[in-house]
């Protein structure tokens, strides 16, 4: 059991950005929420983590919805890692990888041990553990990006959801961010938009478009020319280089441009 969305809808601006999504991750495994810009995924995942209520349907955590669950048990077990964290003046890199441990302490007790051993295994995880006093603010924001990871990582949590991870990341720390998400175990929920890494990386795929599930499924039975080229409007080719489940797509150029 784990994190699970049932037909949920949202609405804002008088639009219905989400349209009886259902998505349905295995524990332990990696999903990925692919689709255009605008076509629900950050929202989808707010409606996951609780932040975001659906207008209907249920988002529903071991079988228990969300609203019946205390705060502090959903922030123990799901962590969260936004496209744009807020800027956090004066905190170092350790204090803000030190908010991950806060689901896990009581209030107004100083971090344990194991909370010092979990931050420290976070920097370390990541790669930071030399910045940890560097102030958050003069960071770089792929450097921004690891942290936010790091404070992910030490909350210790069972599901974890990731809003575009890779975004600000050079190619190298893209596969480290993803070999070490991937190699987890958590059941973890990530929207990506490049197509290669989602089939590279992630178990299930789940294809939103306008608000609704356009196709889910493994990332071979997803990832078709026919489906990029509707979905994306790109004509791609796919390749399937180890003859295993992980296409591998190569762009031809924008079905909108002329001549194509
Ligand atoms: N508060 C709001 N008021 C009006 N429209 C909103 C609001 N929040 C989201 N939307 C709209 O809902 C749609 C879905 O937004 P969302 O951020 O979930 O898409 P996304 O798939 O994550 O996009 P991107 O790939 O660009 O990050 C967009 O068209 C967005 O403009």
């Amino acid at each position: 059991m784990t994190l699970r969305a049932e037909r949920v809808t949202r609405t804002a601006g008088g639009r219905l950005i989400l349209d009886g999504v259902t998505v349905t991750p295995a524990p332990g495994g990696v999903t990925g929420l692919l689709g255009p810009n605008g076509s629900g995924k950050s929202t989808l995942l707010r409606l996951l983590s609780g932040v975001l209520a659906p207008a209907s349907g249920v988002v529903t955590l071991d079988g228990r919805p969300l609203p019946e669950l205390r705060r502090r048990e959903v922030a123990r077990r799901v962590a969260v890692v936004e496209q744009q964290a807020d800027t956090l003046v004066e905190l170092t890199v350790a204090d803000v990888v030190r908010l991950g441990r806060i689901p896990h302490r009581r209030a107004w007790s100083a971090p344990s041990a194991a909370d010092e051993r979990a931050v420290g295994d976070a920097l370390r995880r990541t790669g930071l553990t030399d910045r940890a006093a560097q102030p958050w603010h003069t960071l770089s924001g792929g450097e921004r990006q690891r942290v936010q990871i790091a404070r992910a990582l030490a909350q210790e949590p069972r599901e974890l959801l990731l809003d575009e991870p890779t975004n600000h990341l050079d190619i190298q720390h893209q596969l480290d961010l993803l070999d070490l998400v991937t190699g987890l175990g958590v059941t973890t929920i990530v929207a990506l938009h490049d197509l290669n890494l989602a089939a590279a990386y992630c178990d299930r795929l789940v294809v939103l478009r306008g608000g609704r599930v356009t196709a889910a499924g493994t990332p071979r039975e997803v990832l078709t020319a026919e489906r990029v080229a509707e979905v994306y409007g790109v004509r791609v080719e796919v390749t399937h280089p180890d003859a295993g489940d992980r296409p591998h797509l190569r762009v031809l150029g924008s079905l909108s441009r002329k001549g194509s």
